[in-house]
C-alpha cells in the first residue's frame, strides 16, 4: 500500500542538477516521506555524497531513464552550460521543474525546446521540515498528467500555490523565496536588540528565536489575523502597545519590508533581463 502510495508521488526516477542549500532540503524532505534513494541521481561538480543509496555523479549520463523527472537546482547563470549539456540527453517525456530564482519560462523553453513538461517553482528553506512554501508556474504546453505529477511531488515540502501570472513570480519569490532570509534577520535582531537592553546574549538569542517560534505555530492556528493577535498582546496604556508604537509610527515597519521586497523582486526582474 504505501508503495503504491509513494509510486504515485514520485517519479520513476529523479535527476538533480545541482543538490545544495534548496535542492538538498527538498531532497531530505522527499527521503524522509519515502522516496526510494535509488530511483535519484545526483549531479554536482564536487562529487559530495548526498544521503544513503542516492547516486551522485560529476558528469552526465549518456541517457536519462524513461519517466525521469530532473529538477535544475543549481545557480541562474549555470543555466547556458547546464541546458547545452543536458537538452540533447532529454527526450519529449522528460519532464523538467525549475527551482532557478529570476529564469523565465520562455527562458527555459528556449534552452530545453524539445522538452513538453516545464514547470518553475520556487520553494523556500523549510521545505526541508514539510513546512515550506512552494509556487509553482507552467503553461499549457505542459499537458495535466504532468502538472498533476509535479504537484504530486510538490505536496510533502509544505505549502504549494500555483500561480496563473509568471509576472508575480518575482514578487512572489520575494516574499516567501527570500522572507526566510528576512525572518532569520528578523529573529537575530530580536536577540540583539534584547541584548541592547541588558538581557545577557545567549538567554536573548534562546528566548528570541522560542518567541517567534511560538508566535508563528499560534498565527497559523488563530482563528484571527496576525494583526488582531497583536491588540491581543498589548494591554491597554501596557508596555507591549509602547512597543508597537515604534513600529507602527509612520508605517515604519511596513515601509522597512515593503522596501525590502520591492528590492529583491527588482533584482528577480533584472536577473530575468540577463542583468
Ligand atoms: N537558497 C534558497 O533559499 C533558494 C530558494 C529558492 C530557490 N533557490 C534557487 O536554488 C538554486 C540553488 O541555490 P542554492 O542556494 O541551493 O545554491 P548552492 O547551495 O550554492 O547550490 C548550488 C548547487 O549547484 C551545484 N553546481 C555548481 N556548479 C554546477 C554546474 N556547473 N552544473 C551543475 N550543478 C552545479 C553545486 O554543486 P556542489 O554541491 O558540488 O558544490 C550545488 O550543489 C538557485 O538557482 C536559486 O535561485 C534558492
Ligand atoms: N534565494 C534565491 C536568491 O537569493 C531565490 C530565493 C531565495 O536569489
Amino acid at each position: 500500500m504505501a508503495e503504491a502510495n509513494e509510486s504515485r508521488i514520485f517519479p520513476d526516477h529523479l535527476f538533480m542538477v545541482g543538490c545544495g542549500n534548496m535542492a538538498g532540503q527538498m531532497l531530505s524532505r522527499w527521503l524522509a516521506c519515502g522516496l526510494d534513494p535509488a530511483r535519484v541521481t545526483v549531479l554536482r561538480p564536487s562529487g559530495r555524497p548526498v544521503a544513503d543509496g542516492v547516486t551522485v555523479v560529476t558528469d552526465y549520463p549518456d541517457a536519462l531513464p524513461p519517466g525521469t523527472t530532473v529538477l535544475l537546482g543549481m545557480k541562474p547563470y549555470q543555466i547556458d552550460d547546464v541546458a547545452a549539456a543536458l537538452g540533447p540527453r532529454c527526450s519529449p517525456d522528460t519532464r523538467l521543474a525549475s527551482i532557478l530564482a529570476g529564469t523565465t519560462l520562455a527562458t527555459l523553453r528556449a534552452h530545453f525546446p524539445h522538452v513538453r513538461a516545464i514547470v518553475r517553482a520556487m520553494p523556500n528553506l523549510p521545505v526541508g521540515l514539510g513546512e515550506g512554501v512552494t509556487a509553482l508556474f507552467t503553461d499549457e504546453r505542459t499537458d495535466v498528467e504532468a502538472k498533476a505529477a509535479v504537484d504530486a511531488l510538490i505536496q510533502p515540502l509544505g505549502l504549494a500555490e500555483w500561480i496563473d501570472d509568471e509576472a508575480l513570480f518575482n514578487r512572489i519569490t520575494a516574499l516567501s523565496g527570500c522572507g526566510p532570509a528576512f525572518l532569520f534577520r528578523f529573529v537575530d535582531a530580536l536577540a540583539r536588540a534584547g541584548e541592547a537592553i541588558g538581557i545577557p546574549a545567549e538567554q536573548a538569542a534562546r528566548m528570541a528565536l522560542a518567541t517567534v517560534q511560538g508566535s508563528a505555530n499560534m498565527a497559523a492556528e488563530a482563528a484571527v489575523s496576525p494583526a488582531a493577535l497583536a491588540d491581543q498582546v498589548a494591554s491597554p496604556g501596557g508596555m507591549t502597545r509602547e512597543g508597537l508604537n515604534v513600529l507602527d509610527a509612520d508605517q515604519r515597519l511596513l515601509a522597512l519590508l515593503t522596501d525590502t521586497l520591492a528590492a529583491a523582486r527588482n533584482r528577480g526582474e533584472a536577473m530575468a533581463r540577463g542583468a
